[in-house]
């Protein structure tokens, strides 16, 4: 039996998880702990699951980490530097492991393979999401590993940047800018979480569109995660090797 805890136990997310673990024949549910809670139970725990915030992540992971307890980590905010931050916190604290992704389901997990690869083909490439208006972090963290992705894969087959002769604009009107890839941030009550990524050539355009119509969309993964991360010394980005994808 493996021992879960969760941080973020209240929120949206974590309230999914925990029921997903209570669920789970073969997890227990250790602690469920929310803004202002003792974090001090999560210790006993095998693996502590993060969905709060970006601005809390880390120290969770930090403090967790030094108490040997493995991460499956779901919080968006992760740039390049917080992941080498996570790699020294692991270096010291060997026999303890992380997993931190961006999206656990399926459908995004092959919307950002299919984009990636297709956008080696395309001149044009900009990516749009959209999600509920609850969502406190713009572009969502999906959006930026698919840029990165969408970039490497570019870079790797010797694709220069999608044309844009754009003069003058007001602020944001051509979205951020990711690794060179635009992308646009839509909030709007009625969705929760959805993106296109937009593919042209002259005479042609290509939409790739993955929906996650509820959060019950990433309790599969989130569960293989929880029950590889003892496995996967040290810290594993993204959760296709997983699944197989
Ligand atoms: N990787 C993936 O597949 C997915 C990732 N996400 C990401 O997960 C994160 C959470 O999303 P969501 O559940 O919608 O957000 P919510 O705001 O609903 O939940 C976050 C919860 O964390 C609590 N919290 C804040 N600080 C701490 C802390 N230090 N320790 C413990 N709990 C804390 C918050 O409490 P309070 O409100 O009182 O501050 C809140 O209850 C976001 O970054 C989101 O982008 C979401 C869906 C899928
Ligand atoms: O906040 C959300 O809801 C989501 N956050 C993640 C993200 O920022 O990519 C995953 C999914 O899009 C839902």
């Amino acid at each position: 039996m493996t021992t879960v805890a969760v941080f973020g136990a209240r929120g949206r997310m974590g309230r999914e998880v925990v029921a997903a673990v209570e669920a789970a024949p073969d997890l227990e549910l250790g602690a469920a702990i929310d803004a202002g809670d003792d974090r001090g139970p999560v210790a006993d725990a095998d693996v502590v699951v993060d969905f709060t915030v970006p601005d809390q992540v880390m120290d969770n992971l930090r403090w967790a980490i030094g108490q040997g307890v493995h991460c499956v980590v779901g919080t968006t905010g992760f740039t390049p530097e917080r992941l080498d931050t996570v790699r020294g916190w692991l270096a010291e604290a060997p026999g303890t492991n992380a997993i931190i992704a961006s999206n656990f389901s399926v459908g995004a997990l092959l919307m950002m393979k299919f984009a990636a690869e297709a956008s080696r083909f395309y001149e044009s490439v900009e990516v749009v999401e959209l999600h509920h208006p609850d969502k406190v972090d713009a572009p969502s963290g999906t959006a930026v590993t698919t840029a990165r992705k969408i970039a490497a894969a570019r870079a790797a087959a010797g694709v220069g940047p999608s044309p844009d002769a754009t003069a003058t604009q007001l602020d944001g009107a051509r979205g951020a800018v990711v690794d060179g890839v635009h992308v646009h941030s839509v909030r709007q009550r009625g969705l929760f979480a959805h993106q296109e990524v937009l593919l042209g050539n002259p005479g042609e355009t290509l939409t790739i569109r993955e929906d996650s119509l509820s959060r019950t969309s990433y309790m599969t993964g989130v569960l293989a995660a929880v029950r590889a991360v003892g496995d996967r010394p040290g810290l594993t980005e993204g959760i296709e090797d997983l699944l197989g994808i």
